[in-house]
């Protein structure tokens, strides 16, 4: 049975894929985005675009919507710790905003993007949800107060919601890949060393204490990801916060990532080595055990060398 969708941050990386996802499932989507760092050609054909700030969803929303997918956010580590302040206000400001127009307008049904960043520095590698959430970041901090925001809600109002730890997102879909401006993540990053537009590509710390002394990462394909959220959206209970990692269960090391662009591409990518980026954890590696028992969700495009075949076929075509 098709549905009514809000989708914040539809004109973003994650949500656009989802967006897509949705539409291409037969469901009706409305996207809700800033463009503080989406673009307006990332929203999907076939949805309908409302240019504007989750703190003012209540605009929007009315009871005729089924769910809200909640993708806006700010996302990136480094800057959270320089900026913890633009944090707290956008992540978590604008989620209660948020949950109170949904509240309002009676819609009872949310899937949320929540991130390995609330776990920090793990005692155990894969990370399960019972693991202790201690994050090293504004970012991971602001993203586990919304998860808990979350719980508080489902319990006291009825709430069925789902928060989906996402591992780091990586791949392209179609016309939807991975875009940030200025670019700040790995992966996007080392292929345009390999399109020639940087010069090296920047290796933050190489004494961590990993096997090649560079952090290690889940790298999950953006498609696998849309995927959990149709699931999700069909297994929240009322009352009842699930919370979900995804991920691959595969950690590969930034020097690892490096040698796949090179072997991918076929070019060259000289790296240099930098100081430690501030509030990056050595090791990030998830249990998806939950999602599969609980969404029946299982990967399917877990090979590395094809996720940054489809990064690279995006990059290419979206070379700036
Ligand atoms: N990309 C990853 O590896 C990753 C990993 C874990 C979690 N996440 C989470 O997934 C979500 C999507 O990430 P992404 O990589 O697609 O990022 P993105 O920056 O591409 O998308 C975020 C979107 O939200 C919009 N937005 C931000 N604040 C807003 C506001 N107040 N009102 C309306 N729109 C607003 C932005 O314009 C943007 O289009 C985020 O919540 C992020 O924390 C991402
Ligand atoms: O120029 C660069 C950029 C990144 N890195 C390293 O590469 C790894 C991956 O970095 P990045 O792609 O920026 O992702 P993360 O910081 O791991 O964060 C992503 O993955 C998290 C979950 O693991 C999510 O919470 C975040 O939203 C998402 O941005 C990290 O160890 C970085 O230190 C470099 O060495 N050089």
């Amino acid at each position: 049975m098709s549905g009514k969708y809000l989708v914040t941050g539809g004109a973003g990386y994650v949500g656009g894929v989802v967006a897509r996802h949705l539409i291409e499932a037969g469901d009706e989507v409305v996207v809700l985005d800033n463009l503080s760092t989406g673009f307006r050609e990332g929203v999907p054909s076939g949805a309908s675009f409302v240019e504007g700030d989750i703190r003012d969803a209540a605009k929007w929303l009315d009871a005729s919507f089924d769910a809200v997918l909640h993708f806006a956010a700010f996302s990136q580590v480094g800057e959270s710790v320089a900026k913890p302040e633009k944090y707290w206000e956008n992540n978590v400001g604008g989620t209660m905003a948020l949950l109170g127009a949904m509240r309002e307008a009676g819609v009872r049904r949310l899937v949320f993007s929540s991130t390995a960043a609330t776990y920090g520095e793990p005692e155990q590698v894969p990370i399960v949800e019972t693991a202790p959430t201690r994050p090293t970041n504004p970012y991971g901090a602001s993203k586990l107060a919304v998860d808990h925001m979350i719980t508080g809600e489902a319990a006291a109002h009825g709430l069925a919601a789902v928060s989906l730890r996402y591992f780091n997102v990586a791949g392209a879909y179609g016309e939807h890949g991975e875009r940030h401006d200025p670019e700040s993540h790995l992966i996007p990053l080392v292929l345009q060393v390999a399109q020639g537009g940087r010069e090296a590509i920047s290796v933050f710390g190489d004494d961590y204490p990993t096997p090649d002394g560079t952090c290690v990462r889940d790298y999950i394909h953006v498609a696998d990801l849309a995927e959990a959220h149709l699931l999700a959206l069909k297994a929240a209970r009322p009352g009842e916060h699930l919370i979900c990692n995804l991920g691959n269960g595969n950690g590969f090391s930034v020097r690892e990532v490096v040698e796949t662009v090179r072997q991918v591409t076929g070019h060259p990518v000289p790296e240099v080595v930098a100081p430690r980026r501030d509030g990056d954890p050595a090791v990030l590696v998830a249990s998806a055990a939950t999602a599969r028992e609980r969404l029946g969700w299982s990967p399917s495009r877990a090979d590395l060398a094809g996720i940054v075949a489809d990064a690279w076929e995006f990059a290419q075509r979206h070379a700036r």
